[in-house]
């Protein structure tokens, strides 16, 4: 088995907490992972599908608390990125490490918007898609205990979603319905939050929104987020770091540069 390989972190990091969410959201490392271990690592890891090489000896470190924004043209493998840190898609080589784990053992820290997002129904509400989540691997709906209420209206809360709880989902805009699907990737609380492509079919302003919500949750609650986007543009100024998929290298940079 190869050595992990110290974080590498870009200099001049340093996520700011707020005492009263993190009771909330319980950030922190996991137990039995170190202060200061990152919330993501790959250590010389090569990804394919098939016989295409999509990324090769790709290594870089996200500390906790931290907006990274992943960028590359269509096709150049962010989604398969992103499966790879749920353990759905296997690396060919090298070590993809959640809060120093492997990443099928840390499902339950994660959370994930996929990039394909139907409807299961138009009539249901956004309140009854969240709450269809919360067993996660068991279909249907829990029942309406007051835990379950209190964790469903505070996660589309935080996603800005509340007031469009009651409404079915086929009425909302596609930026109304974004916000209310990025409270499912918030339920289980996270630690990390992995979003595809979070603001397409989203207006400038509800970019902006979006992302100003993310970059709160990062600052004030110590969630790590990695979210793909096709430009910097909405970004800017809130992202800390850019991972850049290009001809199979990935590149970590400040994303202010
Ligand atoms: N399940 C699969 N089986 C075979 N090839 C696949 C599979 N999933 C993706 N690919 C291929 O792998 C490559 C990378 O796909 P991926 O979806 O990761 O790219 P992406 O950067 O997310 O693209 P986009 O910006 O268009 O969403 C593409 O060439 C795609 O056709």
């Amino acid at each position: 088995m190869s050595e992990t390989a110290p974080p590498r972190f870009l200099p001049g990091f340093s996520p700011r907490l707020s005492p009263r969410l993190s009771i909330e959201l319980s950030p922190g490392s996991p137990p039995g992972s170190s202060p200061g271990t990152p919330a993501l690592s790959f250590v010389d890891v090569t990804l394919a599908q098939g016989a295409r090489i999509l990324l090769e000896g790709a290594c870089f470190s996200l500390p906790e608390g931290s907006l990274t924004v992943l960028t590359g043209a269509n096709g150049h493998g962010k989604t398969t990125l992103f499966r790879t840190i749920l353990g759905l898609h296997a690396p060919r080589k090298g070590e993809v490490r959640i809060f120093g784990r492997m990443p099928d053992t840390m499902r339950g820290a994660i959370g994930y918007l996929p990039q394909d997002r139907r409807l299961p129904a138009p009539q249901m509400t956004g309140r009854t898609l969240i709450a269809s989540s919360w067993n996660g691997t068991r279909p249907g709906l829990p029942g309406w205990g007051r835990r379950i209420r209190q964790r469903v209206d505070g996660a589309l809360s935080r996603a800005g979603a509340l007031h469009l709880a009651d409404r079915p989902l086929g009425q909302l805009s596609g930026g109304e319905r974004q916000r209310v699907f990025l409270a499912g990737a918030l339920l289980q609380s996270p630690r990390l939050l992995v979003l595809d492509e979070p603001l397409s079919g989203v207006d400038v302003q509800g970019q902006a929104e979006i992302v100003a919500l993310l970059h709160d949750l990062c600052r004030r609650s110590g969630v790590t987020i990695l979210l793909s986007c096709h430009g910097l543009d909405a970004v800017r100024g809130r992202a800390d770091y850019r991972l850049a998929i290009a001809g199979q290298t990935l590149e970590l940079s400040d994303a202010a540069l």
